[in-house]
């Protein structure tokens, strides 16, 4: 297979967020590293990634970055992979959703993460994509600790999901645009496409701010990529980071 000059494919490693970290030097704007085997996924604040086969596992190079624009380039490529994935498959447009602030949903499910990290001036925007993972049989063997609820792969709306190679390149165009838009105007180009695709507006959530729990609805996503809580107390607050602990999604078009 011949690959193009931007991409960096690795037979196994550990994370391919930490390998990329590691040879920063070696990196420009736009390169990609990808292994179709990874062993040591990291999410957010430590958290586990899995990566049983048919996770699709990668990093994304882009450069410059000022401090932050790290968390905006993050819900960026959200947006970066529904965009590729309504290029490569015939969905409807409600299929498809962001959680705040790394994640990407297919009917409700979790179907793709991302992992920004930085090396001033470079980030390394990880994405790790189910694409075609039986996670009945996955799940079955006892050694991940997820459930069939919270998690969904592209082969369980497509018996053919779109190969690496087209996946990587149309991820690597929508990420590479999105860094121009934010580049140019930060978040604000971004926040119409943002605001369609936010699964947890309107939704009565729980979020665990660090201080303590917030209880209230999702009430959308400012120009700093934080977190709008219209809180049960009466008043709005924006969290720039948090972890949401439940929601309850209104199910948009899928009845
Ligand atoms: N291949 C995978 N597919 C779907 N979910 C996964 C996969 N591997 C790990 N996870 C889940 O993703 C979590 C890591 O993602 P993350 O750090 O974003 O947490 P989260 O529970 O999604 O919270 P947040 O709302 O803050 O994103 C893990 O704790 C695990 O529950
Ligand atoms: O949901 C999350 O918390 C983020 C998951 C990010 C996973 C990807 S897989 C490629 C890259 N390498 C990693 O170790 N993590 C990211």
């Amino acid at each position: 297979m011949s690959f193009p000059p931007w991409l960096t494919w690795l037979d196994e490693c550990a994370s391919t967020n930490t390998w990329a970290l590691q040879h920063i030097d070696k990196f420009k704007q736009g390169d990609v590293v990808f292994t179709p085997r990874q062993t040591s996924g990291r999410g957010q604040q430590g958290r586990l990634w899995y990566a049983p086969a048919g996770v699709l596992t990668a990093s994304f190079i882009l450069q410059p970055i000022a401090p932050a624009e790290l968390p905006l380039l993050s819900l960026a490529a959200g947006l970066a992979v529904i965009h590729a994935l309504e290029d490569l498959i015939s969905l409807p447009a409600s299929a498809l959703g962001i959680k705040w602030p790394n994640d990407v949903l297919l009917w409700g499910r979790k179907l793709a993460g991302v992992l920004g990290e930085a090396r001033l001036p470079l980030a390394v925007v990880g994405v790790g994509l189910n694409r075609q993972v039986d996670w009945e049989m996955v799940l079955a063997a006892g050694t991940i600790n997820l459930t069939p609820e919270q998690v969904t792969s592209l082969s369980e709306i497509t018996a053919t999901p779109p190969d690496v190679l087209p996946l990587l390149v149309k991820l690597r165009d929508y990420l590479l645009q999105a860094h121009g838009v934010i580049r140019h105007g930060g978040l604000a180009g971004l926040l119409p496409q943002l605001r369609q695709r936010d699964v947890l507006y309107g939704c009565p959530l729980i979020v665990s701010t660090g201080q303590g729990n917030l209880t209230g609805a999702g009430a959308g996503i400012d120009e700093l990529g934080r977190l709008l809580v219209q809180s049960n107390n009466g008043s709005l607050q924006a969290l720039a980071a948090g972890r949401v602990l439940r929601w309850e999604a209104l199910r948009r078009g899928q009845e």
